[in-house]
């Protein structure tokens, strides 16, 4: 059903943008209300407005916290045209129809960002407009609902294009969207009231982005969030879901070198593992160590630096193909040879804050957990000796790879070098085989290299099978009733270990 605007109620925070509409409405004859600071606004552009008391008959009461909520607003927004009952009770008590609700509502999230101070916060919680919104809303058959100011625009066409009339499909969209719009607006308030979430799973992220398709192309794919509060995308086509999931494991294990490391740290990812990583003074050097990892891994991967790229690195790169490279930034002459592939992705990461919690949804609902901060709690030395200078860092570098490679994982590390890995494993025994079949596939030298793990050895097997190959140090949370086995056989053999009293499970 078409609809001829004839009133309209304007009750926004922010003014701009509003002009060019107000300035259609007047245009086609619509009689506009208006709330104290809008109309101030409103007038000083010459345009009539009736101040919204006029039809409550009270003031704007209570620092302004009562100045809609009245039955003659109301009752104008959500009365049934259709409906006789609601014809004559809005008649006898005098209540114009109103047909076009017009809300931006208080800026409550970006006080929560602004301040601390809770009754400042608290005066930013709107009442008044949600109420409005949702009335008109409701009542979509009758009236418009505009309740983003990215929509002002939008409306002014479509008035000017329908000579002042919306269709009820029209209605019903704006409809559908001021209902999202509240529901974001009062998550953010339960979520500032109860961040951690124990009642409910709340979570409302706007700006969904459609993506081609999911992990596989007979799957849809949408993400929610934006990147652009992280990253600026310097080249290459759009970022698929799989290339997400990958950033976002590249990212995390890039920021868990951010404290310790001085060096160049490379990495390269695959399907969220950890193929290649090294820290070397030079970026160059740190690459070439990464890659000679596991240089067959390597292709098609996704790659994070946390010191600028330089050409001699981008030249080095540019020979292998691979999805996305991500660094804090780029030397104008290494851009220029990167840019060579116009599908190539290359992120400038300017943040490194990502959500707080890490969700996956699981049978009918939402797992939730914190981040997995930190690398160790403790650095207990329970082996056969104390660890040498270059061991040490060693097996602090492989902890830190190990925490990122999914369970059952080992990493075997020489030299800050990642030079063998098996992750994803069922057995922690296979993990390890795995680890030292690729370090001799690429022959490497594995006498003095150290070996992470991501949880306890619950047998000594992992470490016999260690020496045996020439590995001198092992690190391991520890809490096996059956520590002892390992520790006793590294204690007779002069090994090293290291407990750290910190899991890092990834499933
Ligand atoms: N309490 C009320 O009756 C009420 N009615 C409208 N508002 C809000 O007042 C703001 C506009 O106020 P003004 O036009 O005075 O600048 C809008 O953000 C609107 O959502 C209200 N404010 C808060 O609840």
């Amino acid at each position: 059903m078409t609809k001829k605007i004839q009133s309209a109620l304007i009750s926004v925070f922010y003014k701009d943008g509003l002009e060019p509409l107000v300035k259609v409405l007047h245009e086609q004859g619509i009689t506009i209300y208006s709330t104290g600071g809008t109309q101030s606004f409103i007038e000083k552009l010459g345009i009539p407005v009736v101040p919204v008391e006029n039809l409550t008959t009270y003031p704007s009461i209570l620092g302004g916290r009562v100045k809609t909520l009245h039955p003659s607003v109301f009752g104008g927004i959500l009365g049934r045209r259709e409906v006789e009952t609601d014809l004559q009770e809005m008649k006898q008590y005098n209540i114009p129809e109103i047909d076009l609700v017009i809300v931006d509502l208080y800026p409550f999230e970006e006080t929560v960002a602004s301040t601390s101070e809770e009754k400042l916060i608290i005066e930013k919680i709107d009442i008044g407009g949600p109420s409005m919104i949702r009335g008109a809303a409701k009542n979509f058959s009758h009236v418009t609902v505009l309740a983003a100011k990215s929509d002002y625009q939008i409306l002014a066409d479509m008035l000017t294009a329908q000579n002042g009339t919306t269709t009820l499909e029209q209605r019903r969209a704006f409809a559908s969207k001021a209902f999202q719009i509240v529901a974001h607006y009062d998550v953010a308030i339960a979520k500032y009231f109860n961040p951690e979430g124990d009642l409910y799973f709340l979570e409302s992220i706007p700006s969904p982005k459609t993506m081609r398709y999911g992990e596989n192309p007979h799957q849809t794919g949408i993400f929610y969030g934006d990147l652009n509060q992280l990253f600026d995308q310097l080249n290459g086509k759009e970022l698929s879901y799989n290339n997400l999931v990958d950033v976002d494991a590249a990212v995390q294990l890039i920021n868990d070198f951010a404290a310790g490391e001085t060096g160049a740290v490379f990495a390269i990812i695959k399907h969220t593992n950890v193929c290649g990583i090294a820290s070397r003074d030079s970026v160059k050097a740190a690459w070439d160590a990464a890659l000679a990892g596991d240089p067959e891994s390597a292709f098609g991967g996704v790659l994070v630096c946390n010191k600028p790229i330089d050409k001699a690195t981008a030249d080095a790169i540019n020979e292998i193909f691979f999805e996305v490279l991500i660094a804090p930034s780029f030397n104008e002459d290494a851009l220029a040879v990167l840019k060579s592939k116009k599908n190539r992705i290359l992120l400038q990461q300017k943040s490194t804050t990502n959500r707080p919690n890490q969700y996956k949804s699981v049978l009918n609902g939402v797992l939730a957990q914190g981040e997995d901060k930190g690398n160790y709690l403790e650095w207990k030395e329970v082996g056969g000796r104390e660890s040498k200078a270059n061991e040490k860092s060693d097996m602090e570098f492989a902890n830190i790879v190990c925490k990122h490679l999914k369970s059952n994982a080992i990493a075997l590390v020489k030299n800050k070098q990642l030079i063998g890995k098996g992750c994803g494993q069922t057995s922690r025994v296979d993990a390890l085989r795995h680890a030292l079949e690729k370090a001799r596939q690429f022959e490497f030298d594995l006498n003095g290299a150290v070996l992470a793990s991501d949880a306890f050895f619950p047998f000594n097997d992992c470490v016999q099978l260690g020496h045996a190959a020439g590995i001198t140090a092992f690190i391991q949370p520890g809490g096996s009733v059956r520590d002892k086995d390992s520790i006793e056989y590294c204690q007779q053999h002069q090994l090293v270990m290291v407990m750290t009293g910190m899991r890092h499970f990834k499933h």
